[in-house]
């Protein structure tokens, strides 16, 4: 068993679909879930396989935690003593520290993980804090499967809330902006179609200039503001309501969740 996924929510499926569509066997991955529909969902749908716990931690290369930050006390109680020798623990969860995922697992070699839900598709983006306990080649075997679904970097727990306040919660904040938007083009007319359609493309146009171009956000949108003209007035809109402050408080709000979590 290469990668047993603990905890087969939203972002473990997300992972675990992003490696199988990069060409990881489905046979290598297994999952532990506490909904048992769920499993037979998951093994329905992408070939993997459904195992307890202990066989996980006895036989898992890599075990990557993806319950939800209140689950993971129960879940290192669980490991603790019966994970073998070699194994590798990763933890996705936000406001786990590593000190108390080592604490919890003394002697384990642990990573501490931010993904985001686009490695479904292989456009992820995730941070990675090496534990003191992983080694050079474990680290690198993280990094090689989170560039597998998309990119990754090193970095340091002080910024992973940080982070997390941009790439691994920020799909959320572009998803809404995009509600919005589609909404507003049904205030105007369009049918919710339509709307969708066009709002959908120009995300994916605006993404690839941003990765693609080398121009910066801001050279991007000067691009679009022709003197006097409608995105002037738009963007005017925006400024008026707020939305670069409220922006800005987003993403403060976000990091002091993290740092709060991690006190609960
Ligand atoms: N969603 C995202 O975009 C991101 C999430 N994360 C992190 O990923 C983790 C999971 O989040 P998310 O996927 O959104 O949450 P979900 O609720 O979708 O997934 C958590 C899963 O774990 C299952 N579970 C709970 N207890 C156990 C157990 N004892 N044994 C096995 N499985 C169990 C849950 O089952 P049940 O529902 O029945 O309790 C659920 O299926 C969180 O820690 C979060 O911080 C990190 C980055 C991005
Ligand atoms: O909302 C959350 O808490 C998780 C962590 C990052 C994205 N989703």
């Amino acid at each position: 068993m290469r990668i047993a996924v603990i905890g087969a929510g939203a972002m473990g499926e997300a992972l675990l679909s992003g490696w199988i569509a990069s060409g990881v066997a489905p046979t290598d991955i297994a999952i532990v879930d506490a909904y048992p529909p769920r499993v037979v969902e998951l093994e329905e749908r992408h070939g993997v396989t459904g195992v307890d716990l202990a066989a996980a931690a006895g036989q898992a290369e890599t075990l990557v935690l993806a319950v939800k930050p209140y689950q993971m006390d129960a879940i290192l109680a669980e490991l603790a003593g019966h994970l073998h020798d070699d194994a590798l623990v990763v933890s996705i969860a936000a406001g786990v520290s590593l000190d108390r995922l080592q604490k919890a697992l003394p002697g384990v070699s642990v990573v501490r993980v931010m993904p985001n839900t686009p490695a479904l598709v292989g456009k992820g983006m995730a941070g990675i804090v090496p534990g003191a306990e992983a080694s050079a080649a474990q680290v690198d075997r993280v990094q090689e499967l989170l560039d597998a679904v998309g990119r990754s970097i090193i970095t340091d727990e002080a910024h992973l809330d940080a982070l997390t306040a941009l790439s691994g919660s920020g799909p959320a904040y572009l998803f809404y902006v995009a509600e919005a938007m589609i909404e507003g083009g049904v205030h105007q007319g369009l049918t919710r179609p339509e709307a969708t359609a066009l709002v959908n493309q120009t995300f994916v146009g605006a993404a690839a200039m941003l990765a693609e171009s080398g121009r910066s956000a801001t050279v991007l949108r000067e691009m679009v503001t022709s003197p006097a003209g409608t995105t002037a007035a738009a963007l005017r809109s925006l400024d008026d309501h707020g939305v670069r402050a409220a922006f800005l408080d987003a993403v403060q709000a976000c990091a002091r969740r993290g740092a709060e979590m991690a006190t609960e």
